[in-house]
């Protein structure tokens, strides 16, 4: 069974008389370890897809599997807890919170999770380290450049150790350069900590470094064929010992 798995999944919309009908009987596989990337025009239901997967919104029918949970079936308080463990949101703007340190910030999905103040400490601590940002603990989100609030939004997604992180355009907001740090930083993640990614962007370079293309377009997958370039890591001392 494929660690992500959509069956016959139907998502409608009322706009005043209009229904809108983005996704019509979907069907998708991910399997564990996969980076999958997802582009298609506007409107074409990229985001609502995210949102059934992570269990923020409900299909009007059909399944979703996650990790062998049927989030479908879950009530919406065991859906909190269900999401809390086992999936990670990137946002495109980070949606950090500005009175929180970047610490705070990234601790926050674990006071959902049972666990002693010392295992949510080197939850964080490590989820900071990750991303290359300890040395930023204590800093608000003001303090910090576009590039390090997308990496706390990052480490926050990361932080329960979930199996799938979905991210909806994490490079939407950045310059080149930075764009490019947090491409490889998510390539990491999933080489390195073999989480399996789930990545809408609008930029076919960015769609690049998945392991799988594919097009939304009318209620259809496409597969795209491409090569999947790594990224030169910056900093190798990131990603160690997690998980
Ligand atoms: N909560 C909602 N209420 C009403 N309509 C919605 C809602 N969420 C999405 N839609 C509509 O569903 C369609 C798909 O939206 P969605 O945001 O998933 O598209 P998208 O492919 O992610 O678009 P974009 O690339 O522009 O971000 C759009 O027509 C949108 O207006």
């Amino acid at each position: 069974m494929a660690l992500v798995e959509l069956r016959g999944v139907c998502k409608s919309f009322r706009k005043g008389d209009e229904t809108i009908t983005p996704l019509d009987h979907i069907d998708l596989d991910i399997d564990a370890g996969e980076f999958v990337s997802l582009m298609g025009p506007s409107g074409t239901g990229k985001s609502t897809l995210l949102n059934l997967v992570s269990g923020i919104d409900r299909p009007d029918a059909g399944t979703i599997t996650v990790a062998g949970t049927e989030v479908t079936k879950l009530s919406r308080s065991k859906l909190a807890d269900w999401r809390a463990a086992n999936l990670g949101y990137i946002f495109q703007t980070h949606n950090l919170i500005p009175v929180l340190t970047a610490y705070e910030n990234v601790e926050l999905p674990t006071l959902l999770l049972k666990l002693t103040s010392t295992e949510r400490r080197q939850r964080v601590e490590l989820a900071l380290e990750a991303v290359g940002l300890s040395d930023r603990a204590d800093h608000y989100p003001r303090q910090l450049s576009g590039g390090q609030e997308q990496r706390v939004g990052i480490a926050r997604a990361i932080v329960a150790h979930p199996q799938v992180v979905v991210a909806d355009e994490p490079t939407g907001s950045l310059d080149t350069e930075t764009s490019e740090q947090v491409q490889t930083l998510l390539q990491r993640l999933n080489k390195e900590l073999d989480i399996t990614m789930l990545m809408v962007t609008h930029d076919s370079d960015v769609a690049a470094i998945a392991s799988r293309q594919l097009v939304l377009d009318r209620g259809k997958f496409l597969e795209q064929s491409g090569t999947t370039p790594t990224r030169k890591a910056e900093g190798d001392e990131m990603i160690k010992q997690f998980g």
